[in-house]
């Protein structure tokens, strides 16, 4: 991973920015900074006046690990996606599978509940998020948050075999088995909105679907530096995505005709 704004960033920036790209955003983490309760995190103003101006350029998707109705209240303008679940839901045209997911994680929530019971394995402040067509466990308030964390990967290795598990800050999401990643739906954003480059921003293990795509039409920037990632590129901290952002708009204002 290099830094963003670098040689090489910003050669790679001369790239991909033109007409023809799409921005493809997470949510938590890269649009808003980490907060311990999930249900107070924030699109700040700051953030949110670059988004609307970003979107007068070139569409805009936020693609999320959590449902799509919670981001709709959390981010007061309309981009052109927005996909929930890791890639899950709200995609056009891939509602197939959604009842099963449904079901499957109804099922995955009840034997967890019951478990979680047990608060000298798992600590009395670790809860299930209930997302729809995925699960997220939090464990960021346990007091002996290793050791839950290591009954947890047990609990689910015992109780949901089937679940695909991907580690995230202080979480662990719980996906069904073949369900799409976010990987799958970037491509997919990329066909529908006809773009020919993308830029894609995340700031987790769940993001490495994305980042691992490796494609020379899509650039992949990671919030926070993490060596063992797949991404391209990096911002240092949470704060640069309001550089970055400004960087995108200055390029994109520049190719349109004088006057405009
Ligand atoms: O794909 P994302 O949009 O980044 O969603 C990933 C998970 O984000 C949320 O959890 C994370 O943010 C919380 C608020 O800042 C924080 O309290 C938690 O510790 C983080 O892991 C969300 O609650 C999950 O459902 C998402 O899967």
């Amino acid at each position: 991973m290099v830094p963003l704004f670098s040689d090489a960033g910003l050669r790679r920036l001369d790239e991909i920015v033109g007409p023809d790209l799409l921005c493809v955003f997470d949510f938590d983490g890269t649009l808003a900074p980490i907060v311990p309760q999930p249900d107070k995190a924030i699109l700040p103003q700051e953030v949110l006046q670059r988004l609307s101006a970003l979107a007068a350029h070139v569409p805009l998707a936020i693609l999320t690990g959590r449902s799509v109705a919670d981001i709709r209240s959390r981010v007061a303008f309309e981009p052109n996606y927005i996909i929930g679940n890791h890639g899950s839901e709200g995609m056009p045209g891939w509602h197939v599978n959604s009842d099963d997911y449904r079901k499957l994680c109804r099922t995955w929530k009840e034997v967890l509940s019951q478990a979680l019971g047990d608060k000298q394995r798992f600590g009395p402040a670790t809860w299930i998020e209930d997302k729809g067509f995925s699960l997220t466990v939090h464990y960021r308030a346990a007091p002996e948050s290793e050791l839950v964390k290591k009954n947890l990967s047990a609990l689910f290795a015992q109780a949901i075999p089937a679940a695909r598990v991907i580690e995230g800050k202080c979480i662990f999401n719980l996906l069904p088995p073949n369900a799409p990643h976010k990987g799958d739906a970037l491509e997919k954003l990329m066909e529908i909105s006809g773009a020919r480059h993308a830029i894609y921003v995340g700031d987790d293990v769940t993001d490495e679907d994305a980042f691992q795509l490796r494609r020379q039409d899509i650039m992949t920037v990671r919030v926070e530096y993490f060596a063992g990632s797949a991404a391209e590129f990096y911002l240092p901290h949470w704060p640069d995505i309001v550089g970055f952002l400004d960087e995108l708009i200055r390029r994109l204002q520049e190719l349109q005709p004088s006057g405009v």
